[in-house]
């Protein structure tokens, strides 16, 4: 089973993901972008640079994907694994979606999901870390382009697009609460998913 971890930068993904490794000691833990390729270390040049073009740091992206998921994702899939990713497609959806929005692209967001359906493996359940983009952007410390309020505006709505298409996949969990109880959410959450497996 493929569960996926989502929000704004800042909304405490990256301290759950941690945290869970404890609760879950034999499930596979990843995380997009990769931080153990090239592909990963491409991604994280465009994210530093404010000059990146929007359409090739999305084709990045959709690279790292490629990757991850024939390196990474499919082969634990295959083993029976429970498979925990911070950050995953819909981070594409609702990030290159915002960032695409003034090109010449009609439905950005579409275009990426449509980039995506012919080769990827969509979540089987994804956990949405609902915060606000003031909080968020406070929080992860305004350190890239991608970290701004107005910007995690944009992409916050493209995730509550996203959640509306399919929200039997969607657990939202209120992120603003303090981390025990967001994690104490999660774990419920997970829980929950794993029962109904
Ligand atoms: N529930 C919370 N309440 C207050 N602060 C939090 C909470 N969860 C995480 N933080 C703090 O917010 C900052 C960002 O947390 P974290 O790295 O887990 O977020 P993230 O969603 O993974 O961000 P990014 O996507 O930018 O990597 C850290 O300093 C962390 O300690
Ligand atoms: C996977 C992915 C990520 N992003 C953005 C979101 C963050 O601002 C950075 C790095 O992610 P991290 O969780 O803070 O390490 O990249 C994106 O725009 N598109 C994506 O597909």
């Amino acid at each position: 089973m493929l569960v996926t971890l989502e929000g704004l930068d800042g909304s405490g993904k990256t301290t759950v993901w941690e945290a869970l490794h404890d609760v879950y000691p034999d499930a596979v833990f990843t995380r997009e972008p990769t931080d153990d390729s090239w592909y990963g270390d491409a991604v994280n040049r465009a994210i530093g640079d404010d000059d990146a073009d929007p359409l090739a740091t999305l084709f990045l992206f959709t690279a790292d994907h490629a990757d991850h998921l024939s390196r990474v994702v499919r082969p634990a899939l295959a083993e029976g694994d429970l498979v925990i990713s911070d950050r995953y497609s819909d981070s594409r959806y609702a990030y290159q979606g915002a960032s695409l929005r003034d090109s010449d692209l009609k439905r950005p967001m579409e275009y990426i999901m449509g980039i995506h359906a012919a080769f990827t493996r969509p979540p089987d359940k994804t956990i949405y870390l609902d915060v606000d983009p003031e909080t968020a952007a406070a929080r992860s410390g305004k350190t890239n382009k991608f970290e701004q309020a107005a910007y995690l505006a944009e992409v916050r709505a493209n995730y509550e697009r996203l959640i509306e298409a399919e929200p039997e996949r969607f657990v939202r969990v209120d992120a603003t609460q303090p981390p025990e109880d967001v994690l104490d959410d999660v774990e419920a959450a997970l829980e929950e998913i794993l029962s109904e497996a």
